[in-house]
């Protein structure tokens, strides 16, 4: 794999090259992955045009690093601040490498840690790889996501399927557990559910294309999509943008995980 730095929308980049001509654009602010082109020259994933990009911001699309906390399930900012701070650019090998350990914005997760961040790209496969070690003398606990924004050409023409008998918690109704009757999933509302422990592979369907959905590591699967009403009140998504995405998160959300001094974990999750 090559990789050239370079800047995108004036954010310091890093742009990867496959064997088989794929591209990757992954920021260091976050360890963002803005953007995913395979060999056939379709961007998979999506990026708003009104994205923010600036210091302490998340940037809206691609895959957003969540680390340590989900969502408001906790007492740091929504989605915790791996996606809000600059990471630093470790290596390049068959993957490149980027890292995160405690700084001025972590100071209020008084945790000793080190984050790391693996991207790869083979043949028509992504693959992303969150690694989360405990560099300090006692056990903390976190939870952490690859909160992946998949792009679809319309969302009226997308359906996922793998999910068919699944248990989730419904964010969109308090948490309630639901178990998925039908065997495939489609989007014409609001959509957020944590799936426990659901099977793999998922597949996308959006038209005729096909995405394969893969994860180890996370024990959950979260899929969200605002919907058209919620969708008008995000300031960072442009008019009918929410139709141009599925996100579909690897995630460690229902199970915190509990790491004791020196102790590893690490999930991934591959597309393609
Ligand atoms: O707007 P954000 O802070 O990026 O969060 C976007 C979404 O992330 C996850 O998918 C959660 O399940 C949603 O409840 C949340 O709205």
């Amino acid at each position: 794999m090559q990789a050239q730095p370079t800047t995108f929308q004036q954010t310091p980049c890093l742009r990867l090259v496959g064997r088989d001509g794929a591209t990757a654009l992954v920021a260091l602010h976050g360890a963002h992955v803005l953007s995913w082109i395979p060999a056939d020259g379709r961007e998979r994933l999506f990026l708003s045009a009104r994205a923010h990009y600036g210091a302490g911001t998340a940037i809206r699309g691609g895959i957003p690093v969540i680390f340590p906390q989900f969502a408001g399930r906790g007492a740091l900012p929504k989605h915790g601040f791996a996606r809000t701070t600059p990471w630093r650019l470790v290596g390049v090998s068959d993957r490149a490498t980027f890292e995160l350990v405690p700084g001025a914005t972590s100071a209020a997760w008084p945790h000793a840690f080190r984050a790391r961040l693996h991207v790869g790209l083979d043949a028509g496969v992504l693959t992303v790889a969150l690694e989360i070690e405990n560099t300090g003398a006692h056990e903390f606990a976190f939870s952490a996501a690859l909160h992946t924004y998949l792009a679809v050409t319309d969302l009226d023409a997308v359906a996922l399927h793998g999910l068919a008998g699944r248990r989730y918690e419904d964010s969109t109704a308090g948490g309630a557990v639901r178990q998925q009757t039908t065997a495939e999933l489609r989007f014409n509302a609001e959509t957020d559910r944590i799936y426990v422990a659901p099977l793999h592979p998922l597949s996308l369907h959006d038209g005729p294309h096909r995405l394969r959905i893969d994860q180890h590591g996370f024990a959950d699967t979260v899929v969200w999509n605002p919907g058209a009403t919620l969708a008008a009140g995000i300031a960072d998504l442009a008019p009918g943008e929410h139709r141009r995405f599925l996100c579909v998160e690897a995630g460690q959300v229902l199970e915190p995980v509990h790491l004791p001094p020196g102790g590893r974990w690490s999930g991934m999750q591959r597309l393609g």
